[in-house]
This record gives structure tokens, C-alpha cells and sequence, in this order.
């Protein structure tokens, strides 16, 4: 016999857009109850060791892999694509931590698509102000925040080798590029410069700073146990989105308690009262085209609704790294990759300031569809027009001069570079092609006794890739979402309750 509960709002998962809309209501409104589900037993909470980001890609607990298909234009390879997976917090809490916005033009584009007022630059960046403490006090306040929750910084120092790389890169060997120690990347206006990364890192603590510390953990209603009923904000795992005849009517899933006692994996209802939001990353959102889904091999579950384009434009954003031997005193991360206890002791609380720059993004288009409810299509092979990859080809060149000097760190071998690709968007305007005018909310509203709507919010929103690591990009996709959400719900933007800092089991 299952258990019931009803919520106000329900999140099926909870990645880097979902915690901060469910952060910022149960802010606005401290009496609503919210319920946000995820699946397996994985909490951000030991995830916030900024130099160990490699080790929650290499367990595969919080990551899964996804795997192309072989690509004639990568030589008869397959990529793989890591997504974040069974974690609260989504990618925020596993990333790189790598801070890099778009320019402000992708953001025009998307207005340009039939968003005008809500989506492009104007109506953003401001959000993208909102999100963050930039923790450097010359960042120009135009377009960075200095009380928002994400912390971004530089990681706490520089490192010999990232001074030198910008010393010597772009003054001998890149004549057309500056190098600058202060240059801002990062103002939506700057483009081919050399200059340090920042990281989303909180310089106070040298922790990670992800969505879920810092909008769900530290909310003064939030608590690990549902069952401490006076609290309102929950996080159950294992989920299933389930539907009544064409409407969301909530999640089912088994609650973190029940996975230790004698209802182990009996499944409990939550219905929403008043809506449900799927948030499951690029990978996870589970929506798309009726016909498609309808070939898949093991896929029963019945759509809400059909968009055939989902999917269609899947782009990567490739980042090159370009491997050469380094003196000895070269600051670096060898001994914490290689499980060294006593280095990572040393290095806790700061994650080196690598600095490199980063090729073109968003060069490689394919497509990706769910083949069953276990594995996805993923093609990246087309189209990679010619003239695209001409434009990688100078990035790779003057990458690998810049790695390669003989004053510099010289390798005997040669400089061996490759390609990596992570997770971005498969960004077909798969929501905003129906509706443009509501941004990213589908109405389901026929015949309800229980559910209004149901709100798809993710990266997989977006209707155009952007030039930049996507995270900044979720971030101003939750902050618009909440915005949109609560004008929807009729939540009055005044927030009245607390948040505190995170006192929890983390490391
Ligand atoms: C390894 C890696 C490194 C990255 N590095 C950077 C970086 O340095 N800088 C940057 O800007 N961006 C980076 N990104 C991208 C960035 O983290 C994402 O763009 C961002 O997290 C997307 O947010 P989202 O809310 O759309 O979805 P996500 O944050 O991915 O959240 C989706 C949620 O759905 C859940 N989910 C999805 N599918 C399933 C499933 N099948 N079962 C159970 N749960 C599921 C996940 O647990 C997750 O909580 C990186 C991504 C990865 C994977």
C-alpha cells in the first residue's frame, strides 16, 4: 500500500536550475511545502573538496557516461559525454567549477528567436548579477553581483605555471592577443584575450560553491529527514514522474528512510497541488518528439507532450587540453589525481588557478534521442562543417605553441594535445517551440482536479547553444525560472526567511 503526501511543488530532481527555484520560493513564501525528489543516495554534501572535482567523474556515482556513436569526423571514434547523475545539486555539485559566461549577443539570439523582453541580454545579465559574490573587489559591478549566493573567485592562488603560461603565450608566441593578469573574461563583452579562469569557489571557505549548499541546504525549512513533518522543504530519492490521462499529477519514489526499513522500496506518492517541475538536465528531461520515443525499444510511458525537435541539434562544447612536461616546482594536481592523502591534506581548501584558454565552443552538432529507457543515441557527427573546424585549427596551433616553448616547459616528445567534450545542451528550442511566449512552461491544464502545470527547467531549455561552459548559463535559466514561476503562482518576490550558513556533514 503506497504512501501519500501532497505538496505545493514538487521537483523531480534537483540539478543546478532546480535548487535554485526551489531555494528562492520556499525564500519567498516560507509556508509552502515543497518536496524535491532525486534519485539513489547521493548528497553534495562530500562533493565540496574543490581539488578531488575528478573524483566524482572517475566513481561514476554522480556521473554517467554517455557514449556516441562512431563519428567519421572524429576519425572513427566515439566521445564520451559525462552528465551529472543521481545528485543533488545536478552539475553544480560534480563540475568543473570553471566560471565562464556567454557573450552577451548569444542571449540577443535567443530574444531574436521569438523571446523578446524576457530572454536576451538586458533582461539576463542582470539575473546573472543576482546569482553571484564576486569575490574580487575591481570586477566591475555593471555586470558582476556581490551578494548573491554562488560564490565565484580565483580559487584561492596563482600557480607558477599558469604565470608563466600567460607571460610568455601571448607576448612571444600569439602577437595577436593580449595577456593580462586582470583582464575580465568574464563581462559578456570579452573576447580573445589571454587571462585567468575563476572558478566557482568560495575564497572564505575554499569550498565548491553549488546550488544545493547554497539554496537548499542552508534554507532555515530545509531538512535532510521528510519525516520531521514540521520542516517544508524534503528531498526524497528515487523518482518517477507520474501522470493521470495527459497531466502531471506528481512523483512517485521511495523515501531516503524507507531504503533502510521494513517499506524498503515501496513506492510513495507526492502529488503536487499546484505544480510539478522536471528538471533533469540535457540527458534527463525524457521529453521530445511522440514518434521517436514510440521506436524506442523499452520506453512505454506516455508523453505529455510531443516535440519533435528535441534533440535534433544536440552541440557539445569542446575544450582542448594540450598535455607537455612541466619542471618539477610546477605547481599542479598530480599528487591529489593520484590519490596522494598527504597532498590532498595540504591542498583542501584551495584548488590551484590553472590558466588556459579554452578553443571555440559549439562546434560539434549531432543529435541525441533516447533508444530505451537505458541507453540514448548519441551522434555527434553531424553536421561538422569544414569551415568550423578550420576554426578550431588555429586554437589548437597557438595552444600548443604556447605549451610548447623551448624557455617555457619544453617536452622532448612533442606537445600531444586532445579533445575532450562535456555535456551541454541539446537545445532545439524544445520547450520554447511551442510556446514561445511563456518561456520554457508547458500548460497542461485540461481537465484538472489536482495539477496546473507542469514547468520543464534546465539547460536543455535553451534555444541556441552558448560560446561558454554552460553552468552560468543554468544558473540564469533557474533565476528566470523562479521569477517566471512565482508570477505564475501569485508568490510575492519579497523574501522573509533566513538562510543560514551550512553546518552539515561535509568534509
Ligand atoms: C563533468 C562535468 C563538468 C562540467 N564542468 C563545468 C564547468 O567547469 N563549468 C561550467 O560552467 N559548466 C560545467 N559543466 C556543465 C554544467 O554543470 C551544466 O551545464 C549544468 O549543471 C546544467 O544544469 P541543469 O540544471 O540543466 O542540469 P543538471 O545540473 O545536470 O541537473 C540535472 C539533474 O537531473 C538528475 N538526473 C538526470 N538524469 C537522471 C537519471 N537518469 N537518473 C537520476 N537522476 C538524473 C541529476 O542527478 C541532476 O541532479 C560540467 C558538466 C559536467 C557533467
Amino acid at each position: 500500500m503506497p504512501f501519500f503526501d501532497t505538496y505545493d511543488i514538487v521537483f523531480a530532481r534537483g540539478g543546478t536550475a532546480a535548487c535554485i527555484i526551489a531555494g528562492r520560493l520556499a525564500q519567498a513564501d516560507p509556508s509552502l511545502k515543497i518536496l524535491v525528489t532525486y534519485q539513489a543516495e547521493s548528497w553534495a554534501l562530500t562533493l565540496n573538496l574543490p581539488a578531488r572535482f575528478l573524483n566524482s567523474l572517475i566513481k561514476g556515482h554522480t556521473v554517467s557516461h554517455h557514449r556516441s556513436v562512431q563519428s567519421k569526423a572524429l576519425g572513427g571514434r566515439s566521445v564520451c559525454v559525462p552528465s551529472a547523475c543521481c545528485v543533488v545539486g545536478g552539475g553544480s555539485a560534480v563540475n568543473f567549477m570553471i566560471y565562464t559566461r556567454p557573450a552577451a549577443s548569444d542571449y540577443d539570439d535567443w530574444a531574436k528567436l521569438g523571446n523578446p523582453g524576457q530572454w536576451g541580454s538586458e533582461s539576463l545579465i542582470p539575473l546573472a548579477r543576482k546569482v553571484e559574490t564576486y569575490q574580487e573587489p575591481s570586477g566591475n559591478p555593471s555586470v558582476h553581483g556581490f551578494s548573491g549566493p554562488i560564490k565565484v573567485s580565483k580559487g584561492g592562488c596563482d600557480t607558477n605555471i599558469g604565470r608563466e603560461f600567460l607571460e610568455t603565450a601571448a607576448p612571444q608566441y600569439d602577437k595577436d592577443r593580449e595577456a593580462s593578469p586582470s583582464a575580465d573574461l568574464n563581462d559578456f563583452q570579452t573576447i580573445n584575450v589571454y587571462a585567468p579562469w575563476h572558478k566557482y569557489i568560495d575564497s572564505q571557505t575554499g569550498k565548491r560553491s553549488d546550488t544545493a549548499h547554497h539554496f537548499l541546504y542552508n534554507l532555515a525549512n530545509f531538512i535532510l529527514d521528510p519525516s520531521e513533518s514540521k520542516h517544508n522543504v524534503h528531498v526524497s530519492t528515487n523518482l518517477r514522474v507520474v501522470r493521470r490521462n495527459s497531466r502531471a499529477i506528481g512523483v512517485e519514489y521511495v523515501a531516503r528512510e524507507d531504503m533502510n526499513s521494513e517499506h524498503r522500496l515501496q513506492p510513495r506518492m507526492a502529488y503536487a497541488s499546484r505544480l510539478v517541475v522536471l528538471s533533469s538536465g540535457a540527458f534527463g528531461s525524457g521529453i521530445g518528439s511522440a514518434k521517436r520515443l514510440a521506436e524506442a525499444v523499452d520506453i512505454r510511458s506516455p508523453q505529455f507532450v510531443d516535440l519533435p525537435g528535441v534533440g535534433e541539434n544536440y552541440n557539445d562544447h569542446n575544450l582542448c587540453v594540450t598535455l607537455y612536461l612541466a619542471s618539477e616546482d610546477s605547481d599542479c594536481l598530480d599528487a591529489i589525481f593520484s590519490g596522494d592523502e598527504e597532498a590532498i591534506k595540504l591542498e583542501s581548501d584551495h584548488l590551484n588557478n590553472g590558466q588556459f584558454r579554452s578553443t571555440s565552443e559549439g562546434v560539434a552538432r549531432g543529435r541525441l534521442r533516447a533508444s530505451s529507457t537505458q541507453t540514448r543515441d548519441l551522434n555527434c557527427d553531424q553536421p561538422r562543417a569544414p569551415e568550423e573546424l578550420e576554426e578550431l585549427g588555429p586554437a589548437f596551433k597557438s595552444l600548443q605553441a604556447g605549451c610548447n616553448l623551448g624557455d617555457f616547459h619544453n617536452s622532448p616528445t612533442g606537445c600531444k594535445t586532445f579533445g575532450m567534450n562535456f555535456v551541454t545542451a541539446y537545445p532545439k528550442a524544445c520547450v520554447w517551440s511551442g510556446e514561445p511566449e511563456s518561456g520554457g512552461r508547458i500548460s497542461v491544464t485540461s481537465n484538472l482536479e489536482i495539477l496546473s502545470l507542469i514547468f520543464f527547467v534546465d539547460i536543455s531549455i535553451a534555444p541556441l547553444n552558448v560560446g561558454a561552459n554552460t553552468n552560468s548559463t543554468a544558473l540564469v535559466i533557474g533565476e528566470k525560472a523562479f521569477l517566471l514561476i512565482a508570477d505564475d503562482l501569485g508568490i510575492s518576490l519579497k523574501c522573509t526567511q533566513a538562510t543560514r550558513e551550512f553546518k552539515g556533514p561535509d568534509v
